[in-house]
């Protein structure tokens, strides 16, 4: 079953085409690579797939709902949820509040009942604080729970980043660069995690990455865009040996005089 359907999906900024009649169908359960160059118009995908932007032509499906008109609170709710390249968290907050003010929007209680303190609040309480300690061990965050967001060293707030996201209850989650500021070992550590979350969850994961090993370790299948269009789409196998992929990224071999 298709969770998330782009169909001939386009975003023109002014004259500036940074998405091409794009394609793609991700699986039930599947972690899905978005790949391309700088500018090549990734991040503009997570950001149409959220409603952050409107779609200029095209159509996309969230299990079989199109998401046009929608804001991006309610693809939230449907259970669309994402990390930002430019990390979005209340810096201000410990890396605990983090998680548990998101975990809210799992809650179902009044006022009256939360200033008296009542059978059904306390019941929710507890299973907010035991779904925020249960995420932020799950991240590796547990040891840094009372910590300031913003105190946090990159690669830790990255993965709050996802904590929060996770707390939303998602079905499909974007991740746009979780691994950038990660060293090698933190990022074989990510890419576990990623696959552990995934089977934990039930979850459908599409991934924007430039750390190749991370993208080429996780991923099930790999769609690459360059300049906004359509490059490539196919196992990392297929895409690590894909002649017009390792041209975009490494440029074409020029002929030399003496060759012609
Ligand atoms: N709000 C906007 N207004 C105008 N142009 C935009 C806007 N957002 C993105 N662009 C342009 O669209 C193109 C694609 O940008 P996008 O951020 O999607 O690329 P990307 O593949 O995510 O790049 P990177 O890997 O560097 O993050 C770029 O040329 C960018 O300048």
């Amino acid at each position: 079953m298709n969770v998330l359907s782009l169909n001939n999906v386009t975003k023109r900024f002014g004259g500036l085409t940074a998405v091409d009649n794009v394609s793609f169908h991700i699986e039930q359960g599947e972690i899905f690579g978005l790949i391309g160059p700088n500018g090549a118009g990734k991040t503009t995908i997570f950001n149409l797939i959220t409603a952050i932007y409107s779609i200029t032509e095209g159509e996309i499906y969230f299990n079989d709902k199109k998401l046009q008109r929608k804001k991006p609170y309610e693809i939230a709710n449907m259970g669309v949820t994402r990390t930002f390249q430019n990390i979005r968290l209340f810096k201000k907050l410990t890396a605990y509040e983090n998680v548990l003010t998101a975990c809210h929007k799992s809650a179902d209680y009044n006022i009256f009942s939360s200033i008296m303190r009542i059978g059904k609040f306390k019941l929710q309480e507890r299973y907010l604080k035991n779904k925020t300690d249960g995420l932020l061990k799950l991240m590796g965050l547990w040891d840094y729970k009372d910590i300031v967001a913003s105190n946090l060293p990159y690669g830790l707030q990255r993965k709050l980043e996802i904590a929060r996201a996770l707390a939303l209850d998602p079905k499909l989650l974007l991740l746009d660069e979780p691994a950038a500021g990660m060293n090698p070992e933190e990022t074989i550590q990510l890419m576990e995690l990623i696959k552990e979350i995934r089977n934990k969850f039930d979850l459908t994961v599409l991934i924007i990455e430039h750390h190749m090993d991370l993208i080429m370790g996780v991923c099930d299948r790999i769609f690459v865009l360059n300049f906004g269009i359509p490059l490539a789409l196919g196992t990392p196998k297929e895409i690590q040996e894909n002649k017009k992929v390792i041209e975009a990224y490494l440029g074409k071999e020029e002929k030399t005089y003496a060759e012609d």
